[in-house]
């Protein structure tokens, strides 16, 4: 019956997108035009939407104590009685389904997860709450529950899946979560953050459609493998108002992907904005005496002291520094009339002011010589000057860092191949300097008022019968109503090309209406103060776990990390149940966590009845054996390994295997096991094997993890342990441990 409505909104969708289709080419009236472009991109938008739903469209059930029977599924669908025959799992209704335990049932007597392939329903599992009050019929057809099981032992494709199916009730409670403030949510690997954090975003854009359909939701993940890994996740939950980001893009027109920068921790540090203010000042600059500057010929004087005056007051107006340029150049142009009136001895008169100065300015020299004192600055520029020069930076940073420090960050070599670590400082960069657009504004002031106009007709447009006809058909599959607003920005965007998406991602100043941080413990003080600066309403879901910190310029606390951001206006979930990696495998990681955290390793879900494997590299002996030779025999081990691991998953259909090593054996293993792809290549996630090092498996998982030298992945960085326990809560079946000579301590067990 299900299948059956979404066969019918489907092809209601099919006619009208085909019947507005019909309606012909780019003729017609304005309005007509208009209604057409509407209808068709939400038609095909709807349709859209409508295919994605066609797998697992109903997977729920829920019965009562009032005897209410309802059906859980990927979208809402009503009869031709407009009846709702199924709820949308984000919709209120849907709420008891996911939030019942034993202890709580919240009203219901039986939760029932449905299983289909195809439009065949192939099995039932239920919970029953109250046994008493089910009828007799319901009794006689009860089934075990098996539902959580089978999904989280289910072999992995390389990228994450919707759980709509089996949301557990302390994922539900971050889900739903209020809107407004900063939520937290700690969990340990694998009790599902990532994946709550993204039903979340689909929730919140369902639930308050209104504001964030206009605004955007911007979810910030750690690198380019885990957006792909995760970009499928929100599409198949229907939303598509989401810009996916990692730090490295969030500043329009820079892509950077280098993680390894040896200043990354004082980059991160929030004393790099007295740097960076003290750089900007730096480059308003006065000279020593009195200078002469070439006006077309003339040689006109200019005053220090008129220069030192102009610099104060433009500097008196805190305005950014290519804002207070203006009044900086205002005051010198005025200098420079009168002194040029003086030379050529002619009167001057004030209202010729104006005339004179812009005739002035139109001039190389002086054009140049201005330029030179108070220059018009991009964040690019000021940020490679700085980096470039031993002296820039020991002029910016000299009270404020020391000489190591100072010495650290110095680049001389491309300072403008920008690492991850400079994003936030790019950004910060072009807040001090700000945008003269008194241009702009005019231009825009009279697009304003031309929008203004647009509005007002759009919500004539609104009010016409012809798109309240539309109201209905969209309502059907919970698609938001355009709002007059809205109707006018894709007028004046000339159509749909500019989604709310595409839009905000190429605006720095873009507010987003909630901001997803996954792996927000690797975030750095002025990486916060570049996210905070995208949402100034402070709505944000922050997900991450202290104890998987990798970056030394990272978290170690929320506490610590949050409160000098936004003091107490924070709230803490925590997740404490392991869904992807068995008991035997976290017991050895728990291992590793009590060397450096106090948190308590999340609960496995399940076990597998098989330990990790441990392999030891022969040793290069006899005399002449190098590390070179080492690494070879370390190589030879792991290929080795990897053949006899997907040898037993037996094809890529069957599950995915990788290899996780430190970042100093990756070259010597993609030569010798080139089976494994490298994660730097996009095709990696896809292969039946992938090589990658401890940040690049942020946050990922795979059937069978392969780490490789747990003494080189512990002794890289300072936060060595806290890579180590991420490399071995990455596997859902098997975990091998490839080394040579001892094992390090907390893995001495894996000996026995
Ligand atoms: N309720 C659930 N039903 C089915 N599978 C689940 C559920 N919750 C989590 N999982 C699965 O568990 C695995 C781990 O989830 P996820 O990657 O979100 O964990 P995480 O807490 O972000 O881990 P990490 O901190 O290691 O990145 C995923 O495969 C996810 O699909």
């Amino acid at each position: 019956m299900l299948y059956g409505l979404l066969d019918q909104a489907r092809e209601r969708s099919v006619r009208e997108l085909s019947s507005v289709r019909a309606q012909g080419g780019p003729g017609g009236t304005h309005q007509a035009r208009l209604e057409r472009d509407i209808s068709a991109s939400e038609q095909a938008r709807r349709l859209a939407q409508l295919d994605r739903t066609e797998r697992g469209l109903c997977f729920g059930r829920t019965d009562d104590e009032k005897q209410a029977t309802l059906y859980i599924g990927r979208i809402g669908l009503r009869d031709d009685n407009y009846e709702l025959k199924l709820i949308d799992w984000r919709a209120p209704a849907a709420r008891p389904f996911y939030a019942a335990t034993p202890r709580n049932p919240v009203g219901l007597v039986r939760r029932r997860h449905i299983y289909t392939r195809r439009r065949q329903v192939t099995g039932v599992d239920d919970e029953v709450f109250d046994l008493d009050k089910l009828s007799d019929e319901d009794r006689s057809t009860l089934s075990g529950e098996a539902a959580l099981i089978a999904a989280v032992s289910s072999a992995r494709t390389g990228r994450m899946a919707d759980v709509v199916a089996t949301i557990q009730a302390e994922q539900d409670r971050v889900i739903r979560a209020d809107l407004p403030g900063v939520l937290v949510v700690q969990g340990g690997p694998g009790t599902g953050k990532t994946v709550a954090a993204l039903h979340r975003a689909a929730y919140l854009l369902y639930t308050h459609r209104r504001i964030l359909e206009r605004r955007g939701v911007l979810v910030i993940g750690p690198n380019a493998t885990f957006l792909r890994y995760i970009g499928q996740v929100l599409p198949s939950l229907g939303e598509t108002d989401v810009v996916l980001h990692t730090l490295g893009d969030l500043f329009p027109g820079v892509h950077a992907t280098d993680t390894r920068d040896p200043a990354a921790v004082i980059k991160g540090d929030e004393r790099m904005v007295r740097v960076l203010q003290q750089a900007v000042r730096d480059r308003q600059t006065v000279p020593k005496q009195d200078v002469t500057v070439n006006a077309d010929g003339v040689e006109i004087p200019l005053r220090r002291e008129a220069i030192l005056r102009a610099r104060d007051r433009a500097r008196s107006t805190r305005r950014p520094h290519n804002v207070a340029r203006r009044l900086f150049v205002t005051e010198l142009l005025t200098e420079l009339a009168r002194s040029e009136a003086k030379v050529l001895n002619r009167p001057l008169d004030e209202e010729d002011l104006p005339d004179v100065r812009a005739r002035l300015w139109d001039t190389n020299g002086v054009n140049a010589a201005l330029d030179a004192f108070w220059p018009l600055l991009t964040p690019e520029m000021l940020l490679s000057a700085l980096l470039g020069s031993r002296q820039a930076i020991r002029s910016a940073a000299g009270s404020v860092l020391d000489h190591p420090e100072r010495e650290r960050l110095t680049r001389t070599a491309h300072p403008s191949r920008w690492t991850v670590a400079d994003v936030p400082l790019l950004d910060e960069a072009a807040e001090l300097l700000g945008v003269d657009d008194s241009a702009q504004k005019a231009a825009r002031r009279a697009a304003e008022r031309a929008r203004r106009a647009e509005q007002e007709y759009a919500q004539e447009v609104i009010d016409s019968a012809i798109v309240q006809g539309m109201e209905v058909s969209m309502t059907v599959g919970q698609l938001g109503m355009l709002d007059a607003e809205q109707l006018s920005d894709w007028n004046t965007t000339g159509g749909v090309a500019f989604s709310t998406a595409e839009r905000a991602a190429a605006d720095r100043t873009w507010a987003y209406g909630h901001v997803i941080i996954d792996e927000a413990q690797e975030l750095s003080g002025m990486a916060w103060r570049m996210v905070l600066r995208r949402n100034p309403a402070r709505s944000m879901t922050v997900v991450g776990d202290v104890a998987q910190t990798g970056s030394p310029a990272g978290a170690t606390s929320w506490k610590e990390m949050l409160n000098p951001l936004v003091g107490r206006r924070w709230r803490e979930e925590r997740l404490t149940v392991n869904y992807r990696t068995p008991a035997e495998i976290m017991a050895v990681a728990a291992a590793v966590l009590a060397t450096v955290s106090d948190e308590r390793p999340p609960e496995s879900v399940r076990s597998e009845g098989v330990g990790p494997r441990v392999i030891r590299v022969p040793s290069a002996s006899g005399a002449g054996a190098d590390a070179g030779q080492g690494a070879q025999a370390l190589a030879a081990c792991v290929a080795e390994a990897v053949r006899a691991d997907l040898a037993e998953i037996g094809g890529p259909d069957n599950g995915r295997l990788a290899v996780i090593a430190p970042d100093a054996v990756i070259g010597v293993l993609a030569a010798a096991v080139p089976e494994a792809i490298p994660g730097d290549q996009p095709e990696s996630l896809d292969s039946a094997a992938a090589l990658l090092t401890v940040s690049q498996a942020k946050g990922l998982e795979f059937d069978r993890v392969i780490v490789t030298d747990p003494s080189g992945i512990l002794s890289q960085s300072q936060n060595g342990a806290h890579d180590l326990y991420v490399a071995i809560t990455r596997a859902t079946h098997r975990l091998t441990v490839v080394h040579e000579g001892d094992l390090p301590a907390p893995l001495a067990t894996l000996d026995a």
